[in-house]
């Protein structure tokens, strides 16, 4: 049955959201549930990565792994980095062909975090600095706007994975709360942008002004208190929730 694939940068946390997952539809379903990854397979990562050829092949692998475990009845969870936007694609285009329901779960870190999470590592399983340096730099992040990336859960180190939501998305086929892209989306354009610019978040046509920097504590406290005013005032026209929370945002981050 749905697919669903999770990425991120190396050393982002993605298999432990992904056994969490597992976990939890082995609980709440009773279908099998598959997780398909480079450790599953075998791969020696830090030749795999080093070597365009090998890790074309690899991919070929785990997409042929996915496409042989996924029918009406399996869940399969694919545990890599599937960081080529258009290797998302073809995985979309598989699950288009089977009729099959697919997410996305983004584990969003920084560089930093994930390298000092790397270090820390049993060594058997770091990926050297330079393969590290170089999957970061060639990471093409998940955009919700690209129907192969949506829907999208984008997950913080200490966030709580949203089970329910994820299970709807896949059972009920019902599209996530904007909020979450969009605050990665506000977290990875200060990376590069200036007080000033004007940040344009997935799926509303508003933008996001920031008139300064804004951290990950104030962002999550603003889309808890969002999350909050918009339970008390529902609108039918949910279409315009990715605009409220942005005009929200530009009041609250002035
Ligand atoms: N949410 C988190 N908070 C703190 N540390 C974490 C978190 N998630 C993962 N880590 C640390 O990062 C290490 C790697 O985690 P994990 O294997 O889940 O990452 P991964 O993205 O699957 O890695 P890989 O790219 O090698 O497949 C763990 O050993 C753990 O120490």
């Amino acid at each position: 049955m749905p697919l669903v694939v999770m990425c991120g940068y190396p050393c982002s946390g993605k298999t432990r959201r992904a056994e969490e997952l597992k976990a939890h539809f082995e609980k709440s379903t009773d279908r099998q549930v598959y997780s398909v990854g480079d450790g599953a397979l075998g791969l020696d990562r830090n030749s795999v990565y080093a070597d365009s050829q090998k890790e074309k092949e690899a991919r070929a692998s785990l997409k042929a792994e996915v496409e042989r475990k996924v029918n009406k009845d399996n869940i399969v969870i694919l545990d890599s980095l599937n960081y080529i936007k258009g290797y998302r694609y073809e995985l979309f285009c598989l699950t288009k062909h089977t009729q099959t329901p697919h997410c996305l779960v983004h584990c969003l870190t920084s560089g930093e975090e994930s390298s000092l999470w790397n270090r820390n590592r049993e060594s058997a399983e770091q990926y050297g600095q330079d393969i590290f340096d170089a999957l970061v730099k060639r990471f093409e992040a998940p955009d919700s706007r690209n129907r192969w990336d949506s829907p999208l859960f984008t997950v913080l180190k200490d966030d709580i994975l949203p089970l329910d939501d994820i299970s709807d998305a896949l059972f009920k086929r019902k599209a996530p709360p904007p909020n979450q892209s969009t605050q990665s989306a506000i977290f990875n354009a200060q990376k590069t942008s200036v007080p000033g610019d004007l940040i344009p978040v997935p799926g509303a046509t508003e933008k996001v002004a920031l008139t300064r920097s804004v951290n990950m504590a104030e962002l999550r406290k603003l889309r808890r208190q969002f999350i909050s005013y918009s339970k008390m005032h529902p609108t039918e026209n949910t279409s315009q929730i990715a605009n409220m929370f942005v005009q929200y945002l530009n009041k609250g981050l002035h």
